[in-house]
């Protein structure tokens, strides 16, 4: 029998339980992973915005990967929501000192569906200087994308420009998400000289929160086991569209995510 892989979620709390670290917690369980965090800030926060947060100071954000990391061995990580500068650091510094090197997913949450701010605009420098550079895979939706690289995605072109502006920052690989464009749900996947794209029907009807955090911790889930990149993206974006085919009502404002068991674990 194999044994159960360990992943790590980087983020912060929920309390409306639809995104962040609830959300990768109920994507690793449905994927068949045990899923580990560290909690970068608290936020009080429902289906409609975030009412409130405080950030979790940076030494115990360190003591937390301390904890972990000295104990078990993580296959692969995801951050979220990281608040301000001193955290990206201290989760640049943490990650990077693991001793055997796990997929590192970067999910460069700036803002939630409610549009209150996630992380300071500040720390969006640092971001990209220390964080980006030591990861396998960038996830901005469009928003962030622009706001990382300073360039507006009018064209389908831009697309492209964005995604190698990234790549020269480092990052080994780029998914744009479509959640906020119009038409077929796209992400487009960059990849070296490679391009592909993952495509879904667009469910229309009310917005939906915690579908970014959904699809980075099932792409963190599928390296963990499958160890490969394109084969994690094309799993997690059946499971996140799966997931947003079954969302449903449960407070006045988003809608949340269907979790549920997987059979196929790979
Ligand atoms: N209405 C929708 N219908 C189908 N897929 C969607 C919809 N909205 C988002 N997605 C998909 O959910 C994933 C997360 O994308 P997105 O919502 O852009 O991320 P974020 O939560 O970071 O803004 C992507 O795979 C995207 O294509
Ligand atoms: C703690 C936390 N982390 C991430 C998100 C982004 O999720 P979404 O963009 O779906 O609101 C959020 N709202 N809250």
């Amino acid at each position: 029998m194999s044994k159960t892989k360990v992943v790590m979620s980087i983020a912060g709390s929920d309390s409306g339980g639809g995104a962040g670290i609830q959300a990768d917690l109920k994507t690793f369980q449905s994927l068949g992973v045990f899923g580990t965090t560290v909690i970068t800030g608290v936020t009080a926060q429902n289906t409609v915005g975030v009412q409130n947060a405080v950030h979790i100071e940076p030494s115990l954000v360190a003591a937390q990967f301390e904890s972990v990391a000295k104990d078990m061995e993580i296959s692969a990580v995801k951050t979220g929501m990281l608040s301000n500068a001193q955290i990206v650091e201290t989760v640049s510094d943490n990650i990077a000192s693991f001793p055997t090197k796990p997929w590192i997913v970067i999910d460069p949450v700036l803002a939630a569906t409610s549009v209150d701010l996630l992380l300071e605009r500040q720390a969006v420098s640092i971001l990209l200087e220390k964080l980006i550079p030591i990861s396998d895979i960038i996830t901005p939706n469009i928003p962030e994308a622009e706001i990382l690289t300073d360039i507006k995605i009018e064209h389908s072109k831009d697309l492209q420009k964005v995604a190698y502006k990234l790549m020269e920052t480092g990052a080994k690989s780029v998914l744009i998400k479509g959640g906020h464009s119009s038409g077929k749900a796209t992400d487009h996947f960059f990849w070296k000289d490679e391009y592909h794209t993952f495509s879904a029907e667009r469910v229309g009807i009310g917005s939906l929160h915690g579908t970014g955090c959904t699809l980075g911790s099932a792409i963190c889930a599928y390296l963990s086991k499958t160890n490969d990149l394109l084969t994690s993206i094309r799993f997690a974006k059946k499971y996140v569209t799966q997931a947003i085919n079954n969302s449903f009502i449960i407070g006045e404002g988003s809608k949340v995510l269907l979790q549920s068991l997987q059979s196929n674990n790979c």
